[in-house]
């Protein structure tokens, strides 16, 4: 998907984040016993964080992926290549909670559903295009909506609405 398919910026800070985190540990605590998390970096890693602590969860392991290349000035994906498997997990995945921190075109999805069949795939953010491949997620945005994470930003000087010359679209 290249840049100019994203049209609306949603930046996402540390709180927001932390308590879209918690709500997931809340329904999948609902949702049965778990043996273990299994994070898709990187952006995995946080969320997976997270659900360990509430959860009491001490098996935690990744599946290592690349996908998007990020290249242009704003952050946002210029293109989004083949997806590359670095590390993947033995197993079929059951009883484990697959955990990424949203679904975009689901491509990812699919790929690591395919690894990992019984595996409980979960995200805080989705979009509509991912949104089937998604078991349990917090938030839904428009497949317009370019989502910015914490991690991805620092605090710097904002230009005001007005002023601003059009960055996305
Ligand atoms: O549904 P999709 O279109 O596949 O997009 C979703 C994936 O894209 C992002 O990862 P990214 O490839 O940017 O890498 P990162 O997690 O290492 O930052 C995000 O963390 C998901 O893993
Ligand atoms: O909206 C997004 N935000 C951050 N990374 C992403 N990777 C795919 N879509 C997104
Ligand atoms: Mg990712």
């Amino acid at each position: 998907m290249t840049e100019h398919h994203y049209r609306m910026d949603f930046p996402v800070g540390w709180e927001e984040l932390h308590r879209n985190a918690r709500a997931l540990a809340w329904r999948l605590l609902d949702k049965g016993q778990w043996n273990g998390i299994i994070a898709i970096t990187r952006g995995g890693l946080v969320p997976a964080a997270i659900l360990a602590r509430e959860m009491d969860i001490r098996m935690i392991d990744t599946i290592c992926v690349v996908s998007y290349q990020k290249s242009d000035t704003y952050g946002t994906a210029a293109a989004q290549g083949d997806l590359t498997v670095l590390k993947g997990v033995a197993g079929d995945g059951e009883g484990m909670i697959l955990i990424d921190d949203l679904v975009d075109t689901g491509k990812t999805a699919r790929h690591v559903r395919e690894m990992l069949p019984k595996a409980h795939f979960a995200t805080l953010y989705a979009k509509p295009a991912g949104k089937p491949l998604v078991d349990t997620f917090i938030t839904e945005v428009s497949q317009d909506t370019w989502i910015r994470f914490p991690w991805d930003m620092e605090h710097t000087f904002s230009t005001p609405l007005a002023e601003r010359p059009k960055m996305l679209g």
